[in-house]
């Protein structure tokens, strides 16, 4: 595989997402950050982003519910380049009907390189992070270059 760089904005698109018994820990999360968060584009499974929106006033933008699709959306994006960071508390003590969704999201997230944090202290690392502000290089595959290796 070959890759390039690409580059993520100095105001970030985040993913938001957390399993049911993980809302109210990425709720009690958004409230701690509210001030940077609400400076970043936010998006966010159906559920978590009423929980957020309700719950912090922070304006996030709803895709669906994570067992109808919400997790391969937001995998679709990152994809795409279109999201640059994914938190995402998954729940480490239940098991999910919609797993290989979970795990496809996970996956894609590692494909495309973008920064995960999968529980609130890792969270609050990145979050606090310098380049969270800053544009920022990172290295992505090369799709073009992947296709031409295939043709
Ligand atoms: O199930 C989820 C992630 O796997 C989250 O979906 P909801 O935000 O719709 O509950």
């Amino acid at each position: 595989m070959k890759f390039m760089l690409s580059k993520a904005p100095k105001t970030k698109k985040i993913a938001l997402v957390a399993h049911d018994h993980m809302k109210p820990v990425l709720s009690r999360w958004c409230k701690k950050h509210h001030d940077n968060l609400k400076h970043q584009e936010l998006f966010a499974t159906g559920t978590t982003a009423n929980v957020i929106a309700h719950e912090t006033g922070l304006k996030v933008e709803p895709l669906l519910s994570g067992p109808l699709g919400g997790d391969q959306q937001i995998g679709a994006r990152i994809a795409q380049q279109q999201l640059d960071v994914l938190i995402f508390f998954w729940d480490p003590l239940e098991s999910m009907p919609h797993d290989p969704d979970v795990k496809a999201l996970l996956r894609i997230a590692a494909v495309w390189n973008i920064p995960v944090a999968c529980n609130p202290s890792s969270a609050d690392y990145l979050l606090t992070s310098p380049m969270l502000t800053e544009q920022y290089e990172y290295r992505v595959p090369d799709y073009e270059a992947y296709q031409q290796s295939r043709e």
